[in-house]
């Protein structure tokens, strides 16, 4: 299957989940979490508001708070459109609907800090594998701000997702920024972050 046909199919899956089976996902996400000590040492943590399905960080965000961690949360950037700003969320944060519907704080770069001084990165996807490949929402948005992780040993990706979202394999494509850990509601994955050897250079056509 390739990208586009997996991630529509994963996408529907995720929206068949019930409240109680999201819920219990939220819940569960947080208690995988706190056992991660690259969580328990993150300051400045990067966070998302649940869309079309996504397991909700909401219950991640109080926590954090309550510990007294900086959360951030991404702003689509309008003069690059192809990178997101990380600002401030506090629980005062004014939000508004982005181009895709998804609530976003007013812009306000003094709130802002460039994405290399995050400590920890909790990202959204459709998809992913054991070895750290993820399938976002199409638009490359992680791939395109995270591209730098490659070669920095901060931050910590950290995907979030339902157990329903896990495949074989993701096929990956040459920009694929690989997660650390996928976390889901049963189990925190320790990805392999290595390519199988039979994936790499039969990547560029995804
Ligand atoms: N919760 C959340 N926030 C996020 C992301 C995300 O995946 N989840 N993003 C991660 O990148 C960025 C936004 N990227 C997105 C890319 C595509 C669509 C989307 O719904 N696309 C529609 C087409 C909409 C249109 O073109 O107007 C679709 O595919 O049906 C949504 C978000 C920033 N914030
Ligand atoms: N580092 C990069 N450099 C150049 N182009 C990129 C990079 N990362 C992604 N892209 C472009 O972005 C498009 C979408 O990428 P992809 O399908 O991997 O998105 P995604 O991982 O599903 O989305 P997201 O990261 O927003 O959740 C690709 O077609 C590719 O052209």
């Amino acid at each position: 299957m390739d990208r586009k046909a997996l991630r529509s199919a994963l996408r529907d899956r995720r929206r068949a989940l019930s409240e109680l089976q999201q819920e219990q996902a939220a819940a569960g996400v947080l208690q995988q979490l706190k056992q991660l000590p690259e969580f328990s040492r993150s300051r400045k943590l990067a966070v998302y508001l649940a869309n079309d399905g996504e397991i909700s960080p909401e219950c991640i965000v109080r926590h954090a708070w309550a510990e007294g961690k900086s959360c951030y949360l991404p702003v689509l950037n309008n003069n690059d459109k192809t990178k997101m700003h990380f600002q401030r969320y506090t629980p005062e944060t004014v939000l508004l609907p982005n181009r895709f519907n998804i609530p976003e704080p007013v812009l306000d770069l003094s709130l802002c800090i460039p994405a290399t001084e995050l400590d920890l990165v909790l990202m959204p996807l459709t998809g992913f594998d054991e070895s750290g490949g993820r399938l976002g929402m199409g638009g490359g948005f992680y791939d395109r701000t995270f591209a730098f992780v490659k070669t920095a040993d901060k931050p910590v990706l950290v995907g979030l997702a339902h157990e329903c979202q896990k495949v074989e394999s993701i096929p990956v494509a040459e920009w694929d920024v690989l997660m650390s850990w996928v976390v889901t509601g049963d189990k925190a994955y320790k990805t392999s972050k290595k390519l199988p050897d039979d994936k790499r250079g039969a990547t560029r056509r995804f």
